[in-house]
């Protein structure tokens, strides 16, 4: 795993942003993968701005999500389709066709998940996945317990994850108890990885991540087990690491 430690939370997303778009520039019909959360927001702010000052173009690009809400349809303010339309896709030349959210409001959540699964295999892999990083070490909707062989699937929330994630709603029995999120293994199929933490919440998850032990208990271990991951970690977020991970 490359640990890239920049300064601030400004740092991180443009140096994001231009490893997203030397992907595009090396293959301009690239499989992206994104993510949602926060910590991506300042990463699709400058991809926007490359495409109105760098001529960056999204025309033939395909997009993947990591997860949605169960129970939020697209059109909902809270759902992570709603989300990416607004923080990303719709300021951004590309064809909404080519961009895959799970569908929250599936009849059948397993059939919804096998196509989710099946869609991505076909279209895939990914060539770039843009990971965040829950505090308890979830990656997409993958909580801790999730076997590294996982494909997308229902999960229940945990508390802390609801607790978390309540910022967006206006209250906490609003968030869903239950989303579809890619599995590790669906992850772990993507040829590169981009890990992106930031901020003080997130520096005992990136201290345990950094000390290398793969466990369930903590999924964003997993990705050691892949060739080519980097973290970008702000400064915040890095400052329990000791010397000794260093
Ligand atoms: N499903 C998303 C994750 O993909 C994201 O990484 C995490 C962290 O969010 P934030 O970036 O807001 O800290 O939140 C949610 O749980």
């Amino acid at each position: 795993m490359k640990v890239v430690r920049v300064e601030t939370y400004e740092e991180m997303s443009s140096k994001a942003a231009q490893i997203v778009e030397q992907q595009i520039q090396k293959n301009n019909r690239s499989v992206l993968g994104l993510a949602t959360g926060s910590t991506p927001v300042g990463l699709y702010e400058n991809l926007i701005q490359g495409v109105k000052e760098r001529g960056m173009s999204y025309r033939d690009i395909h997009t993947v999500n990591l997860d949605e809400y169960l129970g939020l349809s697209g059109t909902d303010p809270q759902s992570y389709r709603y989300f990416m339309n607004e923080k990303l896709f719709q300021h951004i030349d590309i064809d909404l066709a080519n961009t895959h959210i799970p569908n929250g409001k599936a009849t059948s959540v397993e059939e919804e998940c096998q196509r989710y699964e099946a869609m991505v295999n076909e279209i895939g892999p990914v060539d770039l996945q843009i990971l965040g990083m829950g505090m308890n070490g979830h990656i997409g909707f993958n909580e801790p317990g999730t076997p590294e062989n996982s494909v997308t699937h229902s999960i229940e929330l945990e508390p802390s994850t609801r607790s978390s994630n309540a910022r967006f709603f206006d209250s906490l029995d609003e968030v869903p108890t239950h989303a579809i999120t890619m599995g590790i293994a669906s992850i772990l199929k993507s040829k590169q990885i981009l890990v992106l933490a930031s901020g003080e919440s997130k520096a005992q998850a990136v201290k345990v991540l950094l000390e290398g032990n793969v466990s369930e208990e903590f999924p964003a271990s997993f990705l050691w087990n892949h060739q080519d991951v980097t973290i970008i970690v702000d400064k915040d977020a890095y400052s329990l690491v000791t010397e000794k991970e260093e």
